[in-house]
């Protein structure tokens, strides 16, 4: 265990974001801790104030690392909206993975996953729900916070929850803001195109960054069910010109969910903002996959587009086995473990 999760760590509000930023980490870079926007946190703190005043202006100035790369970059500060669209103007692939509580995300952090989404997917994989559809904006808030807290490097996108957006754009402010003020994440993200357009402008108006979602969007799954999207012509173009408008409502990114690879390609070449495919081919410029389906924990079946990189699973399962083996049979504990 690396961090403390003391009852000090539990409160995080805006007026007291200092409560976020303590714990035994080594402090590498500058931390910022609360969104991604502030360009306060590209100043390192200076411990020589020696340093004549036209020397620190120049340190300043000077380029930053060789290395801007979103994964395997030398950067250690916070990664904002903009090195995302830098990427893509380097036409880098990135790979974003969700993450729903702090240990596994400074796992992930510190395996330099520059971009992580605290999904309404944990509906399924972490609150025991059939789909996202439950997941409320208590839920939401709770495990985003421990992400940003488990987190120095990667831009913390949180999802908007089902019902947290869809009465309109003020309703989605509020929520929003929430997120931001209370869990500390950089972005959010938000289902549909053309419907949920009016919430993109104001957010980003108010300086939330917006990431869309387009394609499958499992909030919708009683009325659209889990099909691939984007097949007919028709909704081929629509899926197109959604994107188009959501880019033009200053959205930073857009999901594309469970639509034809060539599609996918298309809407990526077509925009100047990254894609980030989940079940959309190799075309997009980033993919993402729901951490427990990537790393074999999920249980029962999981989508075809995730591929297994671990078999957490079964590694749980046994460890939990040999466990209660050795209680049953005497064998935990041993005289190491135990005091006298
Ligand atoms: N663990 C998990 N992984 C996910 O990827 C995920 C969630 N949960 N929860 C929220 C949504 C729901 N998602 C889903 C759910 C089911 C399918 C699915 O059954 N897809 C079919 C394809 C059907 C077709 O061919 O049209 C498949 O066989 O993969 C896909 C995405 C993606 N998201
Ligand atoms: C699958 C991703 C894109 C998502 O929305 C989630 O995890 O909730
Ligand atoms: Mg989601």
């Amino acid at each position: 265990m690396r961090r403390r999760h003391g009852p000090a760590q539990r409160a995080v509000s805006a007026r007291e974001p200092s409560v976020t930023a303590e714990g035994p980490f080594p402090v590498v870079g500058t931390k910022c801790h609360h969104g991604s926007k502030s360009g306060d946190a590209v100043r390192a703190p200076r411990d020589d104030h020696k340093e004549p005043l036209a020397m620190t202006l120049q340190a300043a100035r000077k380029p930053a690392d060789s290395s801007k790369a979103l994964y395997g970059g030398k950067g250690t500060r916070r990664i904002t909206v903009h090195d995302i669209a830098a990427a893509k103007e380097r036409g880098e692939k990135w790979p974003m993975l969700t993450a729903y509580d702090a240990m596994t995300a400074s796992v992930f952090d510190e395996a330099g996953i520059p971009v992580m989404l605290v999904g309404d997917s944990m509906g399924n994989t972490h609150l025991g729900y059939d789909t996202t559809v439950p997941v409320t904006m208590d839920e939401m808030t709770l495990l985003s916070a421990a992400v940003v807290r488990g987190t120095q490097r990667a831009l913390v996108v949180g999802d908007l929850p089902f019902g947290s957006y869809q009465e309109g754009p003020v309703q989605a402010l509020r929520n929003a803001t929430r997120l931001v003020k209370e869990a500390g994440v950089g972005a959010v993200k938000l289902e549909g195109g053309e419907r949920s357009l009016p919430q993109t402008e104001l957010l980003v108006e108010a300086g939330i960054p917006v990431m869309s979602h387009l394609g499958l969007t499992p909030q919708s799954v009683n009325t659209m069910g889990y099909r691939v999207q984007g097949r007919s012509d028709e909704a081929a173009h629509r899926l197109l010109r959604d994107a188009k408008a959501a880019q033009e409502a200053g959205a930073f990114a857009v999901v594309l969910e469970l639509v034809p690879a060539e599609l996918a390609a298309e809407v990526t070449r077509s925009l100047h903002i990254p894609t980030i495919g989940i079940g959309a081919g190799p075309g997009t410029d980033a993919q993402v996959l729901v951490w427990t389906d990537m790393a074999g924990l999920t249980g029962g079946r999981v989508p075809r587009f995730t591929k297994q990189y671990a078999d957490l699973r079964r590694a749980l399962g046994d460890a939990a086995k040999a466990f209660a083996d050795d209680v049953v049979g005497g064998a935990f504990p041993q005289e190491e473990h135990t005091f006298h």
